[in-house]
């Protein structure tokens, strides 16, 4: 996939919250960033190593120091804009959820229900999703 492209979801799908929630984002290229945005494979220096193509697709440590806010996405998928492989946007607004501090959600409507489905109405956040980012932040 493109750079630009990736890059292109990856702002998408910080907008998510930025739209349910107060905050803004700011992309840095330089320094070492609040919420960073790894593609690695399988051993990659944390203790979650990834497992290839399929299984775990990405995921996140929640808000702190250091690794706490990483994001890491499994290099071994096929990353897509659309419905084919794995759509880049919806895993990436999953696992920034759980950069900002979000659990798993029970309801199957919920961007942060813990299975990957690649079709997600046009307003990804369900009502639970928003308020949950409203409980904190
Ligand atoms: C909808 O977004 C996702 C759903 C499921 C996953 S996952 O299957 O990689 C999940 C990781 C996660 O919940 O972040 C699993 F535990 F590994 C990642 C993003
Ligand atoms: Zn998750």
């Amino acid at each position: 996939m493109p750079r630009n492209t990736v890059d292109s979801l990856v702002d998408s799908a910080f907008s998510v919250w930025a739209r349910a929630s107060s905050l803004t984002f700011v992309r840095s290229y330089t320094r070492n960033a609040d919420i960073m945005v790894h593609f690695v494979t399988y051993e990659h220096g944390d203790l979650f190593p990834f497992d290839g193509p399929r299984g775990t697709l990405a995921h996140a440590f929640g808000p702190g120091l250091g690794v706490g806010g990483d994001t890491h996405f499994d290099d071994s998928e096929h990353w897509t804009a659309g419905d084919t492989g794995f759509n880049l946007f919806v895993v990436a607004a999953h696992e920034f959820g759980h950069a900002l501090g979000l659990k798993h959600s029970r309801n199957p409507e919920s961007l942060m229900y813990p299975s990957y489905k690649s079709s997600h109405p046009a307003n990804i956040l369900s009502d639970e999703d928003v308020a949950n980012i409203h409980a904190l932040y």
